[in-house]
């Protein structure tokens, strides 16, 4: 066996392995039972639409060969006859090859339903959503799990029935074409084998530029769902011309690709087409010898015709899907890295270490060294501080030195480095990230968030709203209930104080805050600080602004090379007046 076949037989064994990895765990899931029980179904009502074509097999046998002795016999009434048992078959028929095709469907339904849930339960735990961004490997999850699961059941299906009914098909038309002709079912056999190799030889290379087109179609959908986010930065920097051009080159590598695949599914049509015309003659050609030599009637064509289209058909089902396989088999590959990314988000190396995490009632480091997730930078080092609840320490320094980072690392975003993190429970704390988070939804559910099912009055939210000073924004946006595109209706420096509405509602011990009053005048700064004080909640904060200071006992002073200064706030603050 040569190198090539070697290594598409690994590659043929390895798909089906992944294949398996995402389709079995519906059958075998609480589900199962539905599920099989319609498939069942479905194998029986396949088996109803094979016993039907055999008939008319027969049927049309009988109606040529009446019509062939007409001249001699002049009987018309078997002709008639076997006319109506059709038409009788056809009433029977045709509800039970609709029904099949329904419940087809509608057990691919049931399965993508499941494995979407599946995804996006996943999807959402351990932050894989978060990780993900930071795995190089995995492009567009979104689509991976809206379309190429969609694709997956869907497709899976349609081909598991179709293997299932052409062994029916081939089995009981296998038997009518034997009793017509022994060398006429082993053409056809051969016929139908060095078709599929042939197909299989040529279509190889489908495979790849299928994989390639699926990641940059929803490459372009990416670039063109990026622009509509950032309408307006892109309005305000005239950015059409640069904006346009990203865009349209992203359009041309999918249309490039498209044009690849077209011309491989050209080459690929010039033997399918041939290939598929010329079995039309075939049983002619082979059952003419039988009947010229006065052997069978003349029903045989029709019959060998039916008979020879149905096992063709069966035997060619790699021939005829083969585009569609190779669509399936990228989609297969795409999925089964999505599973593999998500079994295991943060992507540890083997071999480097973690910052150890323990939960206790206040916040401390002890010698702790952070890395970029990518372990290519050190951000600071050695870095030991202990936090009693209610000291408030903010976070200083240059611009990527890492003030965020160290934000990320206590809510567990980063672990990448050494020491030892203590901190309280995630759920008694609240991040407020830079850029302020607007979800979809409610007015109520935005001031709700993350724990919208919480039953509070509007009056309550009013108040709230007041102490933020955006007494009048249910007014102005149509209540509680207007749901709107708040991250380009609101001002940034009113989603950040719809922000800080949440973290009044929420009161959490400990409020996380990285530049989250930056866009706000010094005055409502002070309110929103004062009102957390008289919470008693204990602030960690970042900023550039001197009047955050006031706010904090602790200061925290990062330098761009990894060392860094912890001081009282008032100590720094006579630093930086000298
Ligand atoms: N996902 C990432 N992978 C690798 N490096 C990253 C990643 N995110 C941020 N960085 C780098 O880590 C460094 C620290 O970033 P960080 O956001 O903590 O800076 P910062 O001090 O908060 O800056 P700023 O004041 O501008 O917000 C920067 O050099 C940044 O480029």
């Amino acid at each position: 066996m040569s190198v090539a076949t070697n290594r598409q037989n690994r590659f043929d064994r390895r798909l089906w392995r992944k294949f398996w990895a995402i389709a079995k765990p519906y059958w075998f899931s609480e589900r199962k039972w539905k599920a099989r029980g319609l498939l069942l179904l479905l194998l029986l009502l396949s088996f109803a639409v094979n016993a039907i074509n055999v008939s008319i097999s027969f049927i049309f046998r009988n109606i040529d060969t009446s019509l062939a002795r007409f001249p001699q016999t002049k009987d018309a009434s078997t002709f008639w006859q076997f006319i109506f048992i059709y038409i009788g078959l056809l009433a029977i028929g045709t509800p039970i090859v609709v029904m099949f095709a329904y419940l087809r469907d509608k057990l691919g339904l049931a399965w993508r339903e499941w494995l979407t849930n599946r995804f996006l339960n996943k999807y959402m735990q351990n932050r894989a959503y978060y990780q993900l961004n930071f795995n190089g490997n995995i492009d567009n999850p979104d689509q991976r799990i809206a379309e190429d699961v969609r694709a997956f059941t869907r497709t899976s299906l349609t081909f598991l029935l179709l293997i299932l009914t052409s062994v029916i098909t081939l089995i009981s038309f296998t038997a009518v074409l034997l009793s017509i002709s022994v060398s006429l079912s082993i053409s056809l056999l051969i016929y139908a084998i060095l078709g599929t190799i042939i197909t299989a030889w040529i279509g190889q290379r489908l495979i790849s530029i299928n994989f390639d087109q699926l990641k940059k179609e929803a490459d372009f959908r990416y670039g063109l769902i990026h622009v509509r986010d950032n309408a307006e930065s892109i309005a305000f920097y005239q950015g059409e011309a640069e904006e346009s051009i990203g865009l349209r080159q992203r359009f041309l590598a999918a249309i490039r690709n498209f044009d690849l695949l077209i011309s491989w599914q050209r080459n690929l049509g010039f033997f399918t087409t041939s290939y598929n015309y010329f079995v039309y003659a075939l049983p002619y050609l082979v059952v003419a010898p039988i009947y010229f030599a006065g052997n069978t009637e003349f029903g045989t064509f029709a019959q060998a015709a039916i008979a020879f289209r149905q096992i063709f058909n069966a035997l060619s089902i790699v021939v005829d899907q083969f585009e569609n396989l190779t669509a399936f088999a990228a989609g297969v590959e795409r999925l089964s890295s999505l599973t593999n990314a998500l079994e295991n988000p943060s992507q540890v190396q083997p071999g480097s270490t973690t910052i150890d995490v323990t939960e206790a009632a206040k916040l401390a480091m002890q010698r702790v060294t952070l890395l970029t997730p990518n372990h290519q930078r050190t951000l600071v080092e050695d870095l030991s501080l202990s936090l009693e609840p209610g000291e408030g320490l903010v976070l200083v320094g240059n611009s990527g030195s890492g003030k965020s980072s160290i934000l990320r690392a206590i809510a567990g975003l980063w672990n990448a480095g050494t020491g030892h993190l203590t901190r309280p429970q995630l759920q008694e704390m609240l991040f407020l990230p830079q850029r302020p988070y607007m979800v979809l939804g409610s007015l109520r559910s935005q001031l709700l968030y993350p724990h919208t099912d919480r039953q509070i009055d509007e009056e309550q939210l009013r108040q709230i709203l007041a102490q933020v000073n955006l007494t009048d924004l249910p007014e102005r946006v149509g209540g509680f209930d207007a749901q709107l595109d708040w991250a380009n209706v609101l001002s940034l420096g009113e989603q950040q104080r719809l922000a800080f509405a949440r973290l009044l509602l929420t009161q959490p011990a400990y409020a996380i805050l990285d530049e989250a009053t930056s866009a706000l005048d010094l005055a409502n700064e002070k309110r929103l600080y004062q009102q957390l004080k008289a919470m008693e909640t204990t602030t960690i904060s970042v900023g550039h602004r001197a009047s955050l200071l006031q706010y904090h006992k602790y200061v925290l002073n990062l330098a761009e090379d990894t060392r860094w200064q912890l001081m009282l706030a008032e100590e720094y603050q006579q630093t930086q007046q000298i």
